[in-house]
């Protein structure tokens, strides 16, 4: 019989309800109100602007200011389509969106260590308690950080990860596993229409200068003439993702049919020492490249299989790193003031 489980089928008998009416009629009546919380920080102040290009965008963007800034957002403030709210998710929020983009969540090393459990937890339980009021459909920046240090290499969605459940990392990466499982738990429940971007290394203009996370230090690094940090032993892989691709690769999730996992990164995969020699030669030659002590479970290897991107979001990166790293070293060297010698 169709739809029985006995023949196999785990899928639940039960039909979803609908999201709610009023979602539909202010499809065609006005323009698209959608939330980003998260917004003032980096990857969520340039989905703002992608967003506002549109006029028949509404955005509304929800931040505790943690890591974000009002000044990634001051282009905004003001505008008649634009609001700013200083609000911790793990609050509950009572607002009327169609869409919600769920970014907020420190996401350096540095910062993460200090409440993200809660933040991921809470946080995504609280906005998914919203999308499930409102019908609104609601996109979770999930993480790579999700395979943790992955024994499948390149790491394709179906990949369940190798993952420390009481490291230092942990907060972070079973912090976001449990946001998944609640995406996906109110979407079959409850029929809320989910989208899980599972985002790697992803760097550009905005990021907070001494943000931790390794483009940033190295470039902060060179410019300000200290020695470059690779903590040891520098053979550890990451693969870069320019913040322009990656939001282009948020906005299509969001608008496609499929819910993911869907992996978002760029699949070209460099060694921490290749990284460091690389903005060595770009911004200061002079610099030293110094092998520091490392944090505790950091995954040795990591490059995006992006397959489902490209099939169903026809998605690939366009900005390889030896192009994404100067545009970064201008920002950077205008907000340290350091101009470049001819
Ligand atoms: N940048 C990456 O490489 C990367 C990779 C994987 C996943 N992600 C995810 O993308 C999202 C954005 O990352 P980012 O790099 O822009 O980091 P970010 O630290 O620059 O931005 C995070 C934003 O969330 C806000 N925030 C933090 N806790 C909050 C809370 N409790 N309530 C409201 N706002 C809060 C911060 O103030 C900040 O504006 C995060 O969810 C992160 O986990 C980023
Ligand atoms: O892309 C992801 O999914 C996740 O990546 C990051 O985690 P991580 O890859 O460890 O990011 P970094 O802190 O930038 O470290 C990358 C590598 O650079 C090394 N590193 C870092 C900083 C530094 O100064 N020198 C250095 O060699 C680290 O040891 C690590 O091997 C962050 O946890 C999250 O922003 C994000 O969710």
């Amino acid at each position: 019989m169709a739809g029985n489980s006995s023949n196999g089928d785990q899928s639940t008998a039960k039909q979803p309800p609908l999201p709610s009416p009023l979602r539909f009629s202010k499809f065609f009546q006005s323009n698209m109100r959608i939330l980003v919380t998260g917004g003032a920080g980096f990857i969520g102040s340039h989905l703002v602007d992608r967003l506002m290009e549109n006029e028949k965008n509404e955005v509304i963007v929800a931040d505790n200011f943690f890591t974000g800034s009002k000044d990634n957002l001051k282009k905004w403030i003001g505008h008649p389509r634009f609001e700013l709210i200083r609000h911790d998710v793990t609050e509950t929020l009572m607002i009327e969106v169609d869409q919600i983009y769920h970014l907020a969540c420190p996401a350096s090393p540095i910062f993460y260590k200090y409440n993200p459990v809660k933040t991921n937890v809470i946080g995504t339980l609280n906005m998914l308690g919203l999308a499930k009021r409102v019908g609104a459909r609601i996109l979770l920046t999930s993480t790579s950080e999700v395979y943790g240090d992955p024994l499948e290499h390149p790491q394709p969605e179906s990949y369940w990860g190798n993952v420390n459940p009481i490291g230092v990392r942990s907060c972070y990466d079973e912090g976001k596993r449990v946001a998944e499982t609640l995406m996906f738990d109110y979407h079959r429940q409850h029929g809320i229409e989910i989208r899980v971007a599972r985002i790697f290394n992803t760097y550009g203009p905005r990021m907070n200068i001494d943000d931790g996370r390794v483009v940033s230090n190295f470039i902060a690094q060179a410019l300000r003439g200290e020695s470059l940090t690779v903590q040891a032993p520098g053979t550890q892989t990451r693969s870069f993702c320019y913040v322009s691709d990656l939001v282009d690769g948020l906005i299509r999730l969001m608008g496609g049919s499929d819910t993911g996992p869907i992996n978002l990164g760029n699949p070209g995969e460099f060694t921490m020492t290749e990284l460091a020699e690389t903005v060595k030669e770009l911004i200061n030659p002079n610099v030293e490249i110094k092998i520091v002590e490392n944090t505790p479970d950091d995954p040795r290897q990591r490059k995006p299989d992006i397959t489902k991107a490209k099939e169903l979001l026809g998605w690939e990166p366009k900005v390889k790193l030896s192009e994404g790293l100067p545009l970064m070293e201008g920002d950077f060297r205008l907000r340290l003031g350091v101009d470049k010698k001819e």
